[in-house]
C-alpha cells in the first residue's frame, strides 16, 4: 500500500550523464523509466521536475563572463529537453506522460497551466515539469518545490546522486555522516547543500516534506514510496 497518493519526484540532471562526460545516457534514463513505471503501477500519481546539470547550468555560463539570466535561460532549455527524452522513455515504457514548459516554446510542448496538469494527474497520466520556475536566478530544486506545492504532492522526492543528506557534501568530506531526517530549520542553519536554500524554505512554508534519496539504487523509489526507511526525511 502506497504511503502517498500524489508525490513530486525531482530527478537529478546530472545523473542522466550515466558513465558518459555528457549529455543523455540512454540506458540510465530507461532504467530511471522502469522505476517510475514501477510506482505507477501502485497508483500513485506522479508529477516529475528535471534538473539540467547533465547539459547546462547557468552559474557556468556566469562564470566565463555570460549574462547571467542569459545563461539562466540556456539551463531552463536544457531541462526542456531533458523532459522530452524522459516523456518519450516513458512513452515507450508505455506510460502516458504529458510535458508542460514554464517558458513558452509551444510548438514543441504545452504551456504550464495547473488546472490541466491536475486534469493529468488525476486521468493517471505522469506530468514532466520543464523549464524550471520559468525564471532565471532560481534552480530545478524551488522549481520541484513550487510545483509540489501548487499540485497538492504529500512530498518531494529528490532523487539525486548520494542516498541522504550528510553532516557535508559526502563527495568532499570522507567523515560526513547521513542523517535519517532533519529539520529544515536546521538544514538551513547547517547551511547543508543538498538543495537550495529557497526551496528548502519554500517547502518549510507549505509544510511540504522532502525526501532525499539515490537515484543510483535499484528499488529505492519504490521503497520510499511504500514508506520504507529510505534516504533522509527532510521535515518541519
Ligand atoms: N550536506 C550534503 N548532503 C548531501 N549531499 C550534499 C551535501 N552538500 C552538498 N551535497 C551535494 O549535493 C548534490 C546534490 O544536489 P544537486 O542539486 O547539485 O544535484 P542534482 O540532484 O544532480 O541536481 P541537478 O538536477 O541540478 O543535476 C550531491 O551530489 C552532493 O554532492
Ligand atoms: O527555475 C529555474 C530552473 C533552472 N534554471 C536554470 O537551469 C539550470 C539547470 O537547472 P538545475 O536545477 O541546475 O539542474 C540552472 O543551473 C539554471 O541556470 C533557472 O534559471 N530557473
Amino acid at each position: 500500500m502506497p504511503a502517498y497518493k500524489r508525490i513530486l519526484l525531482k530527478l537529478s540532471g546530472e545523473a542522466l550523464m550515466g558513465d558518459d562526460a555528457f549529455g543523455i545516457n540512454r540506458a540510465t534514463i530507461v532504467r530511471m523509466v522502469e522505476e517510475i513505471a514501477e510506482v505507477t503501477r501502485l497508483g500513485v500519481e506522479v508529477a516529475i521536475v528535471i534538473g539540467g546539470g547533465n547539459i547546462f547550468r547557468g552559474v557556468a555560463g556566469g562564470s566565463v563572463g555570460m549574462d547571467r539570466a542569459t545563461a539562466d535561460y540556456m539551463g531552463m532549455l536544457a531541462t526542456v529537453m531533458n523532459s522530452l527524452a524522459l516523456a518519450d522513455a516513458l512513452d515507450k515504457a508505455g506510460v502516458v506522460a504529458r510535458v508542460m514548459s514554464a517558458i513558452a516554446i509551444e510548438q514543441v510542448v504545452e504551456p504550464y497551466v495547473r488546472p490541466k496538469a491536475l486534469q493529468y494527474l488525476e486521468e493517471g497520466k505522469v506530468v514532466v515539469f520543464a523549464a524550471g520556475t520559468g525564471n532565471p536566478f532560481f534552480t530545478t530544486d524551488t522549481a520541484a518545490a513550487l510545483r509540489g506545492a501548487e499540485i497538492g504532492a504529500e512530498i518531494v522526492l529528490k532523487a539525486t546522486k548520494v542516498d541522504g543528506v550528510y553532516s557535508a557534501d559526502p563527495n568532499k568530506d570522507a567523515n560526513a555522516t547521513r542523517y535519517a531526517s532533519i529539520t529544515f530549520d536546521e538544514a538551513m542553519a547547517r547551511n547543508l547543500q543538498v538543495m537550495d536554500a529557497t526551496a528548502f524554505a519554500l517547502c518549510r512554508d507549505q509544510k511540504l516534506p522532502v525526501k532525499v534519496f539515490s537515484i543510483f539504487k535499484p528499488g529505492a523509489l519504490r521503497k520510499v514510496v511504500l514508506g520504507g526507511d529510505e534516504g533522509t526525511l527532510v521535515h518541519v
